[in-house]
């Protein structure tokens, strides 16, 4: 599975991508801040062709988020993708990612979307929303019965909390946007792409 290369620098940049025309720029900004992956999220309809560009041209591993059905898997698998992300949980998502062969992330809230989950085989679960559902202490309740199980925090995590997450044994890696937030991306403002990238990155090594 991917989570030696997601556990490397522990930084999902979640990105919701107005251009393709953008992805080269903003993979280039993200790799020089010393992040390592991205989760470009199908919500744009620029979202297929930055994960082809993204896959192609450079060394981030690439995956594709906000996945709701079988044919965005198989969709996003064709462009390049490298594992999926969905906000919540879905058997017949998780089933064709199997089949697929593609690493997959749902989303879980509640401790029986995580044991649905484990049912169909996961051990690896994005936590969403994650501040809402009570940050780090949140991961650390369900960490008990579901001991085995890794989180990926996403909603609501900054600079300020990050280093909550990363503390927990059982979290991953965090996803958040403010790295490439929108306004940024809007404005071409690739320089403040990479430092929002090193300050995370920094944090992630302590
Ligand atoms: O679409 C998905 O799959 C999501 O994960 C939803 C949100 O885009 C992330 O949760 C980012 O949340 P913020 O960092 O708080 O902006």
């Amino acid at each position: 599975m991917n989570d030696v290369q997601l556990g490397g620098t522990r930084i999902i940049p979640v990105v919701a991508l107005p251009d393709a025309g953008l992805a080269l720029d903003l993979g280039q900004a993200l790799w020089a801040g010393g992040i390592r992956t991205i989760e470009i999220t199908l919500r744009t309809p620029a979202a297929l062709a930055a994960i082809a560009t993204l896959a192609e041209q450079s060394d981030l591993l690439v995956g594709a988020g906000t996945v709701l059905t079988a044919e965005q898997v198989e969709l996003a698998v064709e462009a390049g993708a490298k594992y999926i992300l969905s906000p919540g949980f879905s058997s017949t998502v998780v089933r064709r990612c199997q089949e697929v062969g593609v690493p997959v992330i749902p989303g879980i809230a509640t401790a029986t979307e995580l044991q649905a989950a484990l049912e169909a085989g996961v051990t690896t679960v994005k936590f969403f929303p994650a501040e809402q559902l009570g940050g780090p202490a949140g991961i650390r309740a369900l960490s008990g019965p579901f001991g085995q199980v890794k989180f990926v925090p996403t909603g609501g995590v900054s600079l300020a909390n990050l280093a909550g997450y990363l503390a927990e044994p059982a979290v991953l890696a965090v996803g958040a946007s403010w790295l490439a937030a929108p306004d940024l991306l809007a404005s071409g403002d690739f320089a403040e792409i990479t430092r929002r990238s090193t300050a995370a990155v920094e944090v992630a090594a302590r």
